[in-house]
C-alpha cells in the first residue's frame, strides 16, 4: 500500500515528536512519502497530486483545515474535471487517514478517533492492518461560480461570525483554544444583528422558511466541541445520510440559552421550538439573503455572501478508522 502522509509542522498540536512517531509507525505499515504543508492550499495540490500518482492513501496529520483542503484535492483532480465514477465514487480515489493535530478535530472525533494523536495512530494502524474503511459522505458548497466540499460543517450567520473574529485573533498569534471560542461568541453575541433576519431556506421539495438569523448546515454530528464535550445541534446528521440543517429565527437570549442547554445534552432528541428550522437528510439546501451574510465551512471563514447551495455527496470517500 502506497500512502502520503501530509504534516502541517504549525497546526495547533501537531510537534516534530507526534510527527516522528507517526512516520515511523506509518512508515513500518504501509510504503509512505512524507510531505510538510507550507501554505495554506497546499494540501490540497499535494492530495491531487497523490491521487494524480495513484496512491492507495492519503494521511494527514493536522486539523480539520488541514483536513478540509485534502480532501479537495483529492476530489479535484489536477487534470481537470471528476470523471464520472460508477455507483461508488469513493473506491476510485485514494482511501483518506486522519491523525488529529489541530485544535478542535472535529471530523477525526466524529469518526470516532481519540483526540490523542499517539492513540489515534494505534488505531488506524489497526485500520490498516484489518482492511478496515468506512465509506463518507460530503457535503458540497457552492456560490458564485465556485464550489468547495466540507466534512462536517457550514454556515451563514453568527456562527460564521465568531469563526471570522476567531480567525483575526489567530491573525494576531492567539490560539484557537474552546474557552476563546467561547469568549469571543459571548462577546460578538452583543454585535450581531438580532433585529433583521436575512435568510431563507429553500431547497427540492423544502417548503421555504424566511426570517432566519443564523443556519448550520451539518454533514455529521457533533457539530464542534467544547473541550471534551459535544456540541449537537443536528443529532440525526451522520455521514450515512444527506445534509441536515438547523435554522434559528430568532436571536433573543431566551431562544438562544434554550438552544445552547440543548444541544449540550446527549440526548438524541432534536431541539424543539416555534422558532427554529429543521431540517434531516436533504439532498440540496440553498440558503438566500437579503444582504451579505457572514459563511464560514468547516471552520473556515470564507467572507460574506448573500446564496449558497449546499449538496450532499454521498460516498464520496473511504476512510481507514
Ligand atoms: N506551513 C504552513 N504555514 C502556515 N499555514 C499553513 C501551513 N500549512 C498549512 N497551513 C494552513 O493552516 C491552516 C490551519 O491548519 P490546521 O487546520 O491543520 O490546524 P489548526 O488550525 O490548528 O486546526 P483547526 O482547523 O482544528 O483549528 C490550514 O487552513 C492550512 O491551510
Amino acid at each position: 500500500m502506497r500512502a502520503m502522509l501530509l504534516v502541517n509542522p504549525k497546526a495547533t498540536t501537531t510537534n516534530a515528536r507526534t510527527r516522528d512517531v507517526l512516520i515511523r509507525a506509518l512508515g513500518a505499515a504501509v510504503e509512505l512519502s512524507v510531505e510538510e504543508t507550507r501554505y495554506r492550499g497546499h494540501a490540497a495540490s499535494l492530495a491531487s497530486t497523490a491521487r494524480a500518482k495513484g496512491f492507495d492513501v492519503v494521511a494527514v496529520l493536522g486539523g480539520d483545515g488541514t483536513i478540509n483542503e485534502t480532501v479537495n484535492g483529492l476530489l479535484n483532480p489536477v487534470d481537470g474535471p471528476d470523471l464520472p465514477l460508477g455507483d461508488d465514487p469513493s473506491t476510485g480515489r485514494p482511501g483518506l487517514l486522519v491523525i488529529p493535530g489541530g485544535s478542535a478535530n472535529v471530523f477525526a472525533r466524529a469518526l470516532g478517533l481519540p483526540n490523542d494523536p499517539v492513540e489515534s495512530t494505534g488505531q488506524v494502524l489497526e485500520a490498516i492492518r484489518e482492511g478496515r474503511r468506512r465509506t463518507v459522505g460530503l457535503g458540497q458548497a457552492l456560490w458564485e461560480g465556485q464550489s468547495r466540499y466540507f466534512t462536517f460543517c457550514s454556515g451563514m450567520g453568527y456562527d460564521a461570525e465568531v469563526v471570522r473574529a476567531v480567525e483575526g485573533l489567530r491573525g494576531t498569534g492567539r490560539k484557537a483554544t474552546p474557552t476563546r471560542y467561547v469568549n469571543t461568541a459571548l462577546r460578538h453575541y452583543l454585535a450581531t444583528d438580532k433585529r433583521h433576519p436575512p435568510m431563507t431556506v429553500t431547497g427540492p421539495g423544502i417548503p421555504p422558511a424566511g426570517g432566519v438569523f443564523m443556519a448550520i448546515v451539518s454533514n455529521t454530528s457533533p457539530w464542534t466541541y467544547v473541550g471534551a464535550h459535544p456540541v449537537r445541534p443536528t443529532p440525526w446528521a451522520s455521514f450515512e445520510t444527506g445534509l441536515d440543517l438547523l435554522g434559528l429565527r430568532r436571536m433573543g437570549p431566551i431562544t438562544l440559552s434554550g438552544v445552547i442547554s440543548h444541544i449540550l445534552t446527549e440526548s438524541d432528541a432534536l431541539p424543539s421550538g416555534r422558532h427554529l428550522v429543521q431540517l434531516h437528510d436533504e439532498a440540496e439546501i440553498t440558503l438566500t439573503a437579503d444582504r451579505p451574510v457572514a459563511f464560514q465551512l468547516d471552520g473556515d471563514y470564507l467572507g460574506e455572501r448573500e446564496t449558497v447551495t449546499f449538496r450532499s455527496t454521498p460516498n464520496a470517500l473511504q476512510v481507514l478508522v
